[in-house]
Formats: structure tokens, C-alpha cells, sequence
């Protein structure tokens, strides 16, 4: 588990997280989520005592991560300046690591064998690949079989057997109990593997939320009815939690709140044909685009504009 409170920090004049609050459970993977710059790095480093804030707190399985006699059995974290030394093979590494916390050579071999670099156990990190050594960061944050693990980008450079790699051991390691708090900036990456999300943007929380509650917001559950008798329909559909738009005149309707199968069901049910039942598309891509539209820090430019008095 771990628990922000109003958590803040800043450097010189930028404030690089501001006031968060949120806290990441146990057994689901939460995916943490914000453009670049946004503040996550940051907050990942003050969550395992890296960094310390200006205000505010946070909290690794109830306590600040310097108060835990055995930090590494109760936090793994890949952060992405991890430093190896170049020159020490990676089962020498995790060996160094394991002497710091009383941790026995069987534990080395298990997170070896987990993270399969079998293979390369005996190899210098130095000649290891972007791959080998995330595998590498990985088995050193498993070491203390910790029961939160926290991985900054863990995908960035993989390739697809990798990423396939990471995601299914994100998955289990939640299945087993586990908190798992994984960075990215890519939503596509995140929707296949958390199931919540927390988002940032400048420091700040945007969204603390599900992958489905974040597509309904963005409008992904609207659905487009096109029908004889627009007024009727709307009688029909009419309830809690349903929003209905339409112009006057038009046969057209967009329905908010209502599954685009029950809305064919109750339109069949009421005998009023349907010209058109299109349930609209919201990436997950979209919606996050939405969300941190107006806390993206660097906008790229894809088209040149001349007009005077606009910046491209
Ligand atoms: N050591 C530092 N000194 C000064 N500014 C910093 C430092 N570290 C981070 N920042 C600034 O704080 C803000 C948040 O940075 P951070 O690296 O935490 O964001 P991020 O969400 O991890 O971004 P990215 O996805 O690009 O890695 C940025 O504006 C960054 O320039």
C-alpha cells in the first residue's frame, strides 16, 4: 500500500508535484499515469526516500520508507536511473544487494530464474542489453520478495516479447497480493494491464480512477440514435443517470447513460424503428488526451502556421 497526502515538491520556482493525494492498493495494478514532465518521477522518488518534500507525506505499508528497519522487503522499485556497476556481473549485483538485508543466495537464483537471466547470470551488466538490464532492475525491486513494487516506465525500449514479459508479470504479482504502482506515459500500454489509474499533469492529480469510469467521462459510453420518432424515444429511455441531446426537428439523438443493445431493446419493445444505432469510439488514447490537454507542459508542432499574431 501506499498512501500520499498532499505531497508536494518543488525545485527553485517550479512546483514538480503539488499537493497530491492517492493512494495505491493492494492486489490490482495502478498505473501512473501523466505527459512528460508531469511530476511522476518525482513522486516516485519521494515515495521511496530519493527525494524529500517540501510538504506532505507518503507512506509505504503504513510507514515513510525511512522508518522501515528493511526497506527492500517492503518496497522493490525500478526507477530509471537505476545504476548498475557496469562491471559487476548481475547475479554479483543482486548478490551485493542481498548481503545488505540478510537475504540468502536461493532468493538470488529465484529472482534470476523469475526474471530469465539464467542465461546471463554470470555476464558483466555493463555488456547487457536496454532489455537484460530492465530485466536486471527488475530481479534487484523482486529481491526482498517486497509486497509493493514500483517500476518507472518499465516498457520504454523493450521489445514485444519484453513488453509481453513485463505485462504478465505485473498482472501476477498483483494476483499474488501484491501492490504494484507502474509508471508510463503511453495510456494504450496502461489499459492493457491496470486496472486503475491515477493521473497527473504539472503535479497535480487529474483523474484517480478505473479504465472504464476514464472512457465514460471522456464520453466513450454516448451513443448515436437515429429513429421515426425522436420525442418517444426520449420518453422511453428517460431514467437516472441518462442524458439525452437532440436539435429540435432532428431525427437524430446522442444518448449518454444507456448501452447502445438496450437502447435497440427498448426502441423494439416501444415499436419504434431505428434508422441508426452507432455507439461512439473513444480511444483510451483520446480520453487521456482530453484529460491532460491543458497540463501538457511541451506541445509538439506537426503543421508550420504563418498567420501572424499565432503561434504554431
Ligand atoms: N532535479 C531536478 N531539478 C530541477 N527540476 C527538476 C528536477 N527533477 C525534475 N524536475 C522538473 O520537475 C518536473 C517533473 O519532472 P518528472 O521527471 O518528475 O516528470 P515525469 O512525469 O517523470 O516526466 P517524464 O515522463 O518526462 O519522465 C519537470 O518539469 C522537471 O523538469
Amino acid at each position: 500500500m501506499i498512501e500520499a497526502h498532499q505531497l508536494t515538491k518543488r525545485y527553485g520556482e517550479k512546483t514538480a508535484v503539488d499537493r497530491l493525494d492517492f493512494t495505491v492498493k493492494p492486489g490490482t495494478v495502478t498505473g501512473f499515469l501523466g505527459p512528460n514532465g508531469a511530476g511522476k518521477s518525482t513522486t516516485m522518488r519521494m515515495i521511496i526516500g530519493l527525494d524529500a518534500p517540501i510538504g506532505g507525506t507518503v507512506r509505504v505499508n503504513g510507514r515513510r520508507y525511512a522508518e522501515h528497519t528493511a526497506p527492500l522487503r517492503e518496497i522493490g522499485a525500478l526507477l530509471e536511473a537505476k545504476s548498475v556497476h557496469p562491471g559487476r556481473t548481475a547475479v554479483g549485483h543482486l548478490m551485493a544487494l542481498a548481503h545488505t538485508h540478510g537475504i540468502p543466495r536461493r532468493r538470488v537464483d529465484k529472482v534470476i530464474e523469475l526474471t530469465g537471466l539464467q542465461a546471463v547470470a554470470g555476464k558483466r551488466a555493463g555488456a547487457f542489453s536496454l532489455g537484460m538490464g530492465q530485466r536486471l532492475g527488475i530481479a534487484a525491486a523482486l529481491l526482498g520478495d517486497p509486497a509493493t513494487v514500483m517500476l518507472d516506465e518499465p516498457v520504454n525500449g523493450l521489445d514485444p516479447e519484453g513488453v509481453l514479459w513485463i505485462r504478465n508479470l505485473l498482472t501476477s504479482l498483483a494476483a499474488e497480493g501484491r501492490t504494484v504502482f507502474v509508471s508510463s506515459h503511453l495510456m494504450s500500454e496502461m489499459a492493457l494491464v491496470a486496472d486503475h489509474l491515477i493521473v497527473i499533469g504539472r503535479g497535480r492529480l487529474l483523474a484517480d480512477t478505473t479504465v472504464a469510469d476514464l472512457v465514460r467521462r471522456a464520453g466513450g459510453d454516448r451513443v448515436k440514435v437515429v429513429s421515426a420518432d425522436p420525442a418517444r424515444l426520449r420518453e422511453v429511455l428517460a431514467g437516472p443517470g441518462v442524458e439525452i441531446t437532440g436539435r429540435a426537428g432532428s431525427e437524430e439523438l446522442q444518448v449518454t447513460g444507456v448501452p447502445a443493445r438496450a437502447i435497440g431493446t427498448k426502441a423494439a419493445e416501444a415499436g419504434i424503428a431505428l434508422f441508426e444505432l452507432t455507439p461512439r469510439e473513444v480511444s483510451l488514447e483520446d480520453a487521456f488526451m482530453d484529460l491532460t490537454r491543458d497540463a501538457v507542459d511541451y506541445h509538439g508542432s506537426t503543421t508550420h502556421d504563418d498567420t501572424p499574431g499565432r503561434a504554431a
